[in-house]
């Protein structure tokens, strides 16, 4: 006769038999080593040490921090491509040791998994020689593109193969990518990047001898042109240690969100109570407001769990937030998951990390190559006015032909305020005062001796890669890159009003009419990106910044890929919250279809300011999103038009989800009014009704 205690039991049993199917997928895909872990950690502590004297250095404010006990950090990791996978404990297990908050409990006092994960995989430094035979430059920059050590995908690099598919809306502005060229003045290609020395695994890379397991990449987007450009650079063959963002290595990246592991997932805040934990990735900073667009990054907290699958109980003010950072309440929307080792600071690192802000000494430039000059602001920016076209770039760089001011790079582009931090590092404000006009500069240290490094250098070169081939004006234009002593320089459109993450933090849930003109403006850029074949597999509000024309632009390609096939096998990539239920299950799906899921989730974030199931933590919030046939709640303010959109958006299965392209044909997009902004008449004969009410009241 079965007792109370009998039942209970066998329902606790088919609960934990539905989690540890669960768990099981996660278990395949997420294998992490202890090693990794251990060195993240060790390296968090040296890291914050790193950005106190950096952000001494920097005249911009910079947020205030405590020390957080957590400093393991994680980049994307592909489930695929962790061949020693570790088992994954059960959820229960751990369950007692969940906390929200930072309890205190670090890696070395923190039972578990830690000792069971002994290091499985241990991957070696490309050497010197090691693949000096293999040179092909499609597979070098294929690897570069793809940046997955597991993808079936091949890389289609060249872009002739892009324009096949390039809708009318991608063709002008490839077309203006091509005639302004890839590689406005000054641009440096891949081939001019830094290069990780691997001779010497203390030396500090240097611009002349990046190599990437002596494959060559260059931006270029002619194949043919690409040994005219690979001096430098050097990359990974396919399955190298550091293909950036599917490597089974982690990055140092501190957005904790994107990518993740297994440990992480278990050592998560829900099973362990572990706080959220810095990243130790010099150059990477500390920021205090998740997805933030100022001084922030997003986020990005470290890459444990717990700093990845929380959503943050309090909000940070983009700059100096009084605010405790989320890195040590949250983890914030933007995070990324990761996984894998963190990079401890290098020796040099204080010192790199004092120098001022305000300008770099030109006598330290390992190379100089020219800079791109700061674009060139057209007329019609406003994308609300009327005469707003979809084919004008508000802005693009100057033509290569420019010879104007042909000295170093150096002396154009000063580096200004701290705008944020991401991944990979710091971006700054540059400004030249010869033309007055600004860029981001996003400012990455590279080191040779630590592999997250070199990871992130490649994933920086995809980023750089794959930014270089797009010109839209709803996506960030890359200007060009150069090298000074050991940091990459990326330039990048300058978009003020930071991300739509920062915005919804600041203000509050945006009205409708706000959400259906982002939205629509956010499918536009997928729209055309989407033509490319590549996918982005990071959308969420904190990657899509807003300038102060209402303008949205996509940006934060780290995690973007490009694919030539229908499909592909699918990375655990991307942020829990926004990430599509075929990717948290590693099931086969359209590539593509990840970014619709994200894009509702985004539309929900606008109108709630949180992703959906964000009321749920760690492993229950994936569980949520892989598991559950429930759509999440959508608010009752939303419209009919609106809420079928997202509906569209979410669907479980991908191949019913609608693409970008066909959803712009959706009435809640394609009737989205543009927002007003008056324009005043230069006759001051006429002021306008606002105006003339300010001068009433002021009477
Ligand atoms: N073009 C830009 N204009 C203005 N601010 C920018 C720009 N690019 C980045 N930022 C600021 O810097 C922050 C970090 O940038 P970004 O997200 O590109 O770095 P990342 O290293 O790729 O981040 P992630 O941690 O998501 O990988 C952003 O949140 C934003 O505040």
């Amino acid at each position: 006769m079965p007792t109370w205690w009998g039942k209970f039991s066998a329902k606790e049993d088919k609960k934990k038999a539905s989690k540890e199917s669960f768990i099981d997928t996660i278990n395949r895909k997420l294998k992490i080593t202890s090693d990794d872990k251990s060195t993240s950690r060790s390296g968090g502590s040296r890291r914050r040490r790193c950005d106190i004297v950096s952000e001494r250095g920097s005249l911009s404010r910079v947020p205030s921090r405590s020390p957080s006990p957590s400093t393991q950090v994680s980049r994307c990791q592909s489930f695929v491509e962790r061949p020693n996978a570790q088992p994954l404990p059960l959820p229960g297990v751990h369950n007692a040791g969940v906390a929200r908050t930072n309890s205190g409990i670090n890696a070395s006092t923190r039972p578990g998994f830690d000792r069971g994960l002994r290091p499985s995989l241990i991957l070696p430094l490309p050497k010197p020689g090691q693949v000096s035979n293999k040179l092909d430059p499609v597979d070098a920059e294929g690897d570069f593109a793809i940046a997955s050590i597991t993808s079936d995908s091949s890389i289609d690099s060249d872009d002739p193969s892009d324009s096949r598919l390039l809708s009318p809306l991608t063709s002008d502005y490839e077309n203006g990518q091509r005639t302004a060229g890839n590689s406005p003045s000054g641009i440096k290609h891949m081939d001019q990047l830094p290069v990780v020395n691997q001779k010497n695994s203390k030396e500090i890379l240097k611009p002349s001898n990046i190599s990437f397991n002596n494959q060559y990449l260059s931006t270029s987007p002619k194949r043919g042109t690409l040994s005219n450009h690979m001096q430098n650079l050097q990359i990974p063959q396919r399955s190298a240690f550091f293909s950036a963002p599917d490597s089974s290595m982690s990055s140092p990246s501190r957005s904790p969100m994107r990518a993740f592991g297994l440990e992480q997932v278990w050592n998560s805040g829900p099973c362990t109570g572990k706080p959220f934990s810095d990243i130790a990735f010099l150059g990477s900073g500390q920021c205090s407001s998740p997805g933030s667009g100022h001084n922030s990054g997003h986020n990005s907290v470290g890459g444990d769990m717990s700093g990845q699958l929380f959503w943050p109980q309090s909000r940070c003010s983009p700059e100096c937030s009084p605010i405790p950072s989320p890195r040590l309440t949250s983890p914030g929307p933007s995070s990324r998951i990761h996984s894998g080792a963190v990079t401890p600071l290098h020796p040099r690192a204080a010192g790199a990390a004092i120098e001022s802000p305000k300008s770099r000494p030109d006598d330290g430039k390992q190379q100089s190559h020219r800079l791109p000059l700061p674009p060139i602001t057209i007329s019609n920016t406003c994308p609300f006015s009327p005469a707003y076209s979809a084919a004008t770039s508000p802005s693009l760089p100057r033509s290569p032909g420019r010879a104007e001011n042909p000295t170093s790079p150096g002396t154009r582009w000063k580096k200004g305020r701290l705008l944020g931090r991401g991944t990979f590092g710091h971006v700054y404000l540059g400004f030249n005062s010869e033309s007055g006009e600004m860029c981001a500069m996003k400012e990455v240290t590279l080191f040779s001796d630590d592999a997250k490094s070199k990871e992130s250098a490649q994933q920086l070169g995809q980023e750089i890669m794959l930014l270089s081939r797009l010109r839209h004006p709803n996506i960030v234009q890359y200007y060009g890159s150069e090298s000074v002593d050991d940091k990459l320089y990326i330039y990048l459109e300058y978009v003020s009003g930071g991300s739509i993450y920062k915005l919804l933090q600041e203000y509050g849930q945006f009205g409708e009419s706000a959400i259906r003109n982002y939205t629509q403006q956010i499918l536009s850029g997928l729209a055309y990106l989407h033509a490319k074949n590549t996918v982005h597999r990071d959308i969420k509000g904190a990657n899509i910044l807003v300038d102060p024309n209402g303008r949205v632009k996509l940006a934060d390609f780290g995690m973007a890929k490009h694919i030539t096939g229908s499909s592909c096998p699918l990375s655990f990539k991307g942020s829990p919250y926004w990430m599509a239920p075929e990717v948290i299950k590693n099931s086969n799906g359209c590539n593509l279809a990840v970014d619709i899921w994200s894009l509702g989730c985004t539309v929900l974030e606008m109108a709630t300011t949180k992703p959906p199931w964000s009321q749920y933590e760690g492993v229950a919030a994936m569980f949520k999103i892989g598991n559950s046939k429930e759509l999440p709640a959508i608010p009752d303010s939303l419209s009919d038009e609106g809420k079928d959109f997202i509906r569209q958006c979410l669907q479980r299965n991908p191949l019913h989800r609608p693409t970008a392209a066909r959803l712009l044909e959706h009435p809640f997009v394609k009737n989205a009014a543009p927002l007003e902004r008056p324009i005043f008449s230069a006759d001051t004969s006429d002021p306008s009704p606002a105006v003339t009410n300010a001068m009433r009241i002021l009477v």
